[in-house]
């Protein structure tokens, strides 16, 4: 694993390793997206080196999960070969005080979505700046939606009281497209007061696939936290 330097990479780091550390030999592991999630996914490759872990099998939540599953030496599977998740190391934008998420930085909601809400246990792996007092008060809420429903689904948000801005690619001209081939559109609510009703009406309207708000789904949050210079990491059960 690299040395890093880093104060919040340190803290990803940290996090990753420690749900890594988590995992039992034979389990079936829900591998998430981000850059936090890809030190765990780091650490479980490493862990199986070494022999320390043994039979693990990953479900990727992402591209990106999968390319690097496969660098680390995960055997992969999917979900119509399996009939459980015992684990799933994923990360999160923001994490409110009753473990709700934001997540969808990655605009790998839709699919974590499936793979999170399956896991026996959720395992949410955080750096400290990510835990907030309300949802929406850092982090744009992405919403995917399928290409053709652009334009009616930004007025629908609108109407709803959101502002919304189609996301668009960093180094890729014209917008961010999904692994499953849409768009993500992100969306600044004043005040997320009531999350549960909001991922609802979001998923209601015609066209949406996914937004990313994840309510009621996590179990364990880990948090990265540099206390007197030093990487420690908190859970929140
Ligand atoms: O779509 C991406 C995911 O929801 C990520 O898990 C989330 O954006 C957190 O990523 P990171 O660990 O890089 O901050």
């Amino acid at each position: 694993m690299a040395v890093e330097t880093d104060p919040v990479k340190i803290m990803k780091q940290e996090v990753g390793k420690t749900a890594a550390s988590r995992v039992s030999s034979g389990a079936i592991v829900g591998l998430g997206t981000g850059s936090t999630t890809a030190y765990a996914i780091e650490s479980l490759g490493n862990r199986l080196q070494s022999g320390d872990l043994k039979d693990i099998v990953g479900v990727p939540t992402s591209f990106q999960a999968e390319v690097l599953a496969k660098q680390y030496g995960i055997p992969l599977t999917t979900l119509d070969a399996i009939d459980r998740i015992d684990v799933a190391i994923d990360g999160a934008d923001e994490v409110d005080p009753q473990k709700n998420l934001i997540k969808g930085g990655g605009a790998a909601h839709t699919r974590e979505k499936v793979v999170d809400s399956l896991a026996a246990e959720f395992i949410v792996v955080v750096d400290s700046g990510k835990l907030v007092d309300r949802l929406g008060s850092t982090f744009l809420l992405p919403v995917e939606v399928i290409p053709m429903a652009v334009t009616p689904v930004m007025r629908a948000i609108e109407k709803l009281g959101g502002k919304p801005e189609l996301r668009m690619g960093i180094k890729k001209a014209g917008p961010v497209v999904t692994d499953q081939g849409n768009l993500v559109i992100d969306v600044k609510f004043e005040a997320i007061d009531n999350p549960i009703e909001l991922e609802k009406t979001l998923n209601n309207l015609p066209g949406v696939l996914e937004n990313g708000l994840f309510v009621g789904v996590a179990n364990t949050i880990l948090v990265g936290e540099i206390k007197d210079g030093k990487p420690t990491v908190r859970e929140i059960a």
